[in-house]
């Protein structure tokens, strides 16, 4: 048995003269909760639907949960698409039952187990009212809890927190940590850093149908190197020689990158050359900014237009 859910190699997808993703390789460790992290327009949807055999990639293939072709991992799969929809006059409890019976589940046991569902999201009041009376909120709950229904080995999430309120984001964010704690694979792609960075280990970087890296997140941010802020009192003496040459200060204060040799010989440097420490700081860098150095300032900027986009 793989302890891989997702192997996934060349992965090619042209639409007409767009080629939406190009050559992209992904292996997903079973357990892990991954962030597909990227832009919209990067290929995160293309990328999904080829590692779930929704489409066929024109190059390369994808093992799903070790089935080689991955339609015949269906069944112990979940998946959020991004057009989210249900039928409105369904009651809320029997939809959710409906979309576990799609992927296997018999109708009776879904529906009991809907309305368990139902409470623990706080829902039971609304377990027998029809989709088009519930929030919008409250109809993706159910979408969400008609995706795990049938207690699926892999969970797919297609921009799960878009058009979410801080509440429901959060409840959302509990629902992901206790499937994986259950021992669920989880992939979910998102353009919000902020949710990768406090869900995820891993994370895949996505930015121009490709993927320029895929990893643990600290593997990402311990590309850059941490950030010092140091203000002193004087500004000149022999410790002036621990802080990189080109560093000029603003007033008493110094920004630059902590040099290779670490933290020891420059607070060494500091305290018996006199510099007069008044504040330091030294700052890990983020996710945000390992993205800006991996994928560019162009992806970057992208990101952060859509992100005030769906919040206008
Ligand atoms: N069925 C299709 N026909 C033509 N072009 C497509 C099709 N699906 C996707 N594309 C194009 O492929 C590129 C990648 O789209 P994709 O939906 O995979 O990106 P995404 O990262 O999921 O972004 P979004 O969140 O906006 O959907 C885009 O340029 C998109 O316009």
């Amino acid at each position: 048995m793989s302890d891989y859910a997702i192997e996934a190699h060349g992965l090619v997808k042209n639409f007409d003269d767009v080629r939406a993703v190009d050559g992209i390789d992904l292996t997903v460790p079973k357990g892990s909760i991954l962030g597909i992290l990227g832009p919209n327009g990067a290929g995160k949807t293309t990328t999904l639907r080829m590692l779930l055999g929704i489409i066929d990639p024109d190059e390369g293939g994808c093992r799903l949960l070790g089935h080689e072709r991955p339609l015949d991992a269906a069944h112990d799969v979940g998946y959020l698409p991004e057009e989210r929809g249900l039928y409105p006059a369904m009651k809320a409890f029997d939809a959710i039952a409906f979309m576990g019976a799609l992927r296997g589940l018999p109708l009776a046991e879904g529906r009991q187990r809907a309305r368990v569902l139902l409470d623990e999201a706080g829902l039971g009041h609304a377990a027998d009212k029809e989709v088009r009376m519930l929030s919008k909120g409250m109809a993706q709950t159910v979408q969400l809890l008609g995706t795990i229904v049938h207690r699926p080995k892999l969970i797919v999430l297609d921009e799960p927190f878009s058009g979410l309120d801080a509440l429901n984001q959060a409840k959302l964010e509990r629902l992901i940590r206790s499937q994986a704690e259950a021992g669920v694979t989880v992939i979910f792609s998102t353009h919000v850093i902020a949710h990768a960075e406090r869900l995820c280990e891993d994370v895949a970087i996505i930015a121009g149908g490709k993927i320029p890296f895929s990893g643990k997140v600290s593997e990402a941010r311990d590309r850059l190197r941490p950030q010092v802020r140091l203000e002193t009192r004087c500004l000149e003496g022999a410790w002036r020689s621990a802080i990189p040459a080109e560093c000029q200060p603003e007033g008493h204060f110094w920004h630059f990158t902590l040099p290779e040799t670490g933290v020891e010989p420059l607070l060494k440097a500091l305290v018996e050359g006199d510099a007069g420490v008044q504040s330091l700081a030294i700052e890990r860098p983020g996710l945000h900014d390992a993205f800006v150095a991996i994928a560019g300032e162009a992806a970057a900027a992208q990101m952060e237009r859509d992100q005030e986009e769906e919040e206008a």
